[in-house]
Order: structure tokens, then C-alpha cells, then sequence
């Protein structure tokens, strides 16, 4: 019989497939090319529990139980929400998290969209995505109301901000998630959702693969884990847009430097060790110049450029640690090892910083062009969430060189 736990441990892989494309669960970053999120993070503590390593396998919606059905992967980890026709062919773990359709709107407006029967009302402007479990729940709900099929889910929220939707009803997840990234909108009652679903990761016929995966989660509630994943990823700095050009490229990747650094910060807090460590410093540095010859960088460029991102990287972690000191915090929990998880993925944008500067070498050292990286990166500074840092972390691109 098959006996699927005994597999995984014997292969030393657990192959996790996940779709990329679903926020706060799992999202495909377009400049790092990683994926990340709630779902993300949990596989990565389910491979480390297991002791074994971990494969992402790339899947999509329409192709997910396809994918199952050829073997391709050991366990589906993506915000899946538990459903029986699903559950006809493969099993579900038991559930991490509840949800439901709930509206979302603009804040000056909640008062107005309370209830089903007050957004089906002539005159309301309702907005749905096509194609999925929002636009069926509209269907079957509105009848009055005007219904707007608006196919991009990018910009989707911000015609609800600009009025020119009043109310969109979604999992209570995502009103949550876009409540915080776009503070004009409000989720309505997230915790009383019109509907009930559930998800869960779902998982092969295999039951003794599934009382592992399910204490594996047990736990995981039961230690508050899965509350922090929450937390974390409902307040992660997102990235809203996908870079247009190489220069904001260049500036994205430098932002997703130091996104990684609130979890070096926490690392550091907990074993109490010092933020600077010029070693490591050193041996970056070192590695760079190698990489920045062969990219045909200069290499005083580079040089130059990642002491500031450097620089900046402690400034951010220093602003923590001294309020964290304040407020007399504690130790923080579930933190990524330094070592194996982290500085792997500095290392990993180091590369696609080095590319992206290779890819703007002309612009920067065009004096012409000066003005438009000095307005891109002044309308970048703004943007991020690290004020001083962002600026010294620029300063490199600003400043003319000799
Ligand atoms: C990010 C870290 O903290 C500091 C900043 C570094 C960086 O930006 O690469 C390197 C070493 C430390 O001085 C780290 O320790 O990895």
C-alpha cells in the first residue's frame, strides 16, 4: 500500500505545489521571482519538521486537480478552500483558518453596505472578479443592484477608492488584506462573514500522511503559529505594482533587501547578538566584486551601491531594536535561522541586484538622465516604510561619481 510519509522521508523532499497568485496565502513576488506568504512560510516550517527538503511545484487553479491526479505533488498549500467535489478525489487536512464573503467598501460608506438586502439596492454599484466562487455568491445574491464584471484583480479595489464602485463581496481575508493596504477602504464585519468556508491544505488519499500533516497543524494552532502567520502576513508591505521599467526594478529589489530585515532584527533580538557583523560584511563585499566583473559592472559601482544598502539595512534594524528596547519586548517566535534561510536569500537578491545594475550602468552614469532617476527615486523614498534608510539606500544612485 502506498505509504506516502514513508516516501517523503526517504526521498529527503517534500514536493509542496502552490499557485502563486493568491494573497495573503501564496503570491508569486514579480521581482524576486520567490514565492511568499501565510502558505509559504507554513510549508517552510512543515519541511523543516519534517527534516527533509523542500520543492515548490508551480500549479494554477484550473490545473490543480490534474496536477494531483499525475502525482505531481505531495501536498497543496495555497489558500485552498475545502469543497466536496475536491474531496470526491483527494483529502483535506483539517482547517487552518475560517472564512467567508464579506463586503468591502469605502470607509465613509460603511454604514451604507451592511447587509445583503441594503447592497441590493437600485443605484448600488457592485464590483465582482469573473470566473470564481465571488462572482457565483453575486449572482445568486443581487438582483437589483448593478453588477460590474471587471476582470483585473489588480486594480479592482481601486475603483471602489475612486468611486467608481461602491462594494465588492469577497473572502473576508482578502477585505482585510486590501482594507490595510489601501486605508480609504473598510472590510465590513470580517468576522461575520455572509457565508462559512473553511481552508485547508489538501492532500493525497493517504491517511496516515494526513494524521501527520493535521498534527502537524494542530500544533501550529494550538501554539499560536498560526495566529502570528496571520498578523505578519495582513500587515506585510506588499508590493501593489509590478515594476515598469529597469530603474524601478532597481528600486524594488533594493525594497525587498530591506523587507528581509525585520526578520535579521528579530533573529539578532533573540540571541541577543550585535546587528553589525563585518565579517559577513566582508565576505559579501568580496563575492560582489567577483559577480559585478562578470556582469561587466563596475566595480566601484557596485562596491559603492551595496555599502549603502548595507548601511541602510542596520539603520533599519538599529530603529527596531531601540523601540523593541523601549517597549521591553520579548523573544519572538517562528523566526527564520539567520544562517540557512535569510542569508541564502540576501545572497539570492544579490545576484538580481547586481543584474539590475548592469541593466541601469548606462542610465547612471548618463549626467542627462539624472533628473529622472532623481524624481524616481524621490517618488520612491515616500513609498516604502523605511524613511532615513530608503534615502541613505538611494544615495548611491543620486550622488554624481567620479
Ligand atoms: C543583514 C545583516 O546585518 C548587517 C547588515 C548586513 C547586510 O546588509 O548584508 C550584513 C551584516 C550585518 O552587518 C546580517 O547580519 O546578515
Amino acid at each position: 500500500a502506498e505509504d506516502r510519509l514513508a516516501d517523503i522521508l526517504a526521498r529527503g523532499t517534500v514536493r509542496i505545489a502552490t499557485t502563486g497568485d493568491y494573497q495573503p496565502f501564496s503570491y508569486k513576488n514579480p521581482v524576486t521571482h520567490e514565492y511568499e506568504g501565510l502558505d509559504i512560510d507554513l510549508g517552510r516550517q512543515l519541511a523543516r519538521e519534517l527534516g527533509v527538503k523542500l520543492e515548490w511545484v508551480p500549479t494554477s487553479w484550473p490545473q490543480l486537480m490534474a496536477d494531483y491526479e499525475a502525482g505531481k505533488f505531495d501536498i497543496v498549500m495555497s489558500g485552498v478552500s475545502i469543497n466536496l467535489e475536491r474531496q470526491k478525489k483527494a483529502l483535506f487536512s483539517i482547517p487552518y483558518l475560517k472564512d467567508g464573503k464579506t463586503p468591502i467598501t469605502r470607509c465613509t460608506d460603511a454604514q451604507r453596505f451592511q447587509t445583503l438586502a441594503q447592497i441590493d439596492q437600485p443605484g448600488v454599484n457592485v464590483i465582482v472578479n469573473p470566473g470564481g466562487t465571488n462572482e457565483k455568491f453575486a449572482r445568486s445574491h443581487l438582483h437589483h443592484a448593478r453588477l460590474t464584471v471587471y476582470p483585473d484583480n489588480t486594480t479592482i479595489f481601486e475603483q471602489i477608492a475612486s468611486g467608481k464602485a461602491d462594494v465588492m463581496m469577497t473572502d473576508a481575508i482578502e477585505t482585510r488584506l486590501q482594507a490595510k493596504l489601501r486605508p480609504a477602504l473598510c472590510a465590513i464585519h470580517p468576522n461575520q462573514p455572509f457565508t462559512y468556508s473553511e481552508k485547508a491544505l489538501l492532500l493525497p488519499n493517504d491517511f496516515r500522511w494526513k494524521a501527520w500533516v493535521d498534527q502537524f497543524l494542530h500544533q501550529a494552532q494550538a501554539r499560536g503559529t498560526l495566529d502570528r502567520l496571520q498578523t505578519r502576513w495582513l500587515s506585510w508591505p506588499w508590493l501593489t505594482q509590478a515594476p515598469q521599467n529597469d530603474l524601478d526594478t532597481l528600486l524594488a529589489l533594493m525594497n525587498e533587501r530591506l523587507k528581509l530585515m525585520p526578520d535579521v532584527a528579530r533573529y539578532k533580538w533573540n540571541e541577543q547578538s550585535a546587528i553589525e557583523d563585518l565579517a559577513r560584511e566582508k565576505t559579501i563585499l568580496a563575492d560582489l566584486v567577483k559577480q559585478a566583473e562578470a556582469a561587466k559592472v563596475s566595480p566601484s559601482l557596485a562596491t559603492a551601491f551595496f555599502k549603502a544598502q548595507i548601511e541602510a539595512a542596520k539603520m533599519v534594524q538599529h530603529q527596531l531594536t531601540d523601540s523593541w528596547r523601549q517597549q521591553q519586548a520579548s523573544r519572538f517566535e517562528d523566526i527564520p535561522d539567520l544562517k540557512t534561510e535569510i542569508r541564502p536569500r540576501l545572497d539570492a537578491l544579490t545576484s538580481q541586484l547586481i543584474d539590475a545594475l548592469a541593466r541601469n550602468q548606462t542610465t547612471l552614469a548618463d549626467p542627462a538622465r539624472q533628473p529622472l532617476i532623481e524624481s524616481t527615486a524621490q517618488r520612491w523614498i515616500p513609498q516604502t516604510q523605511w524613511g532615513e534608510a530608503a534615502k541613505t539606500a538611494s544615495a548611491p544612485l543620486l550622488n554624481p561619481r567620479p
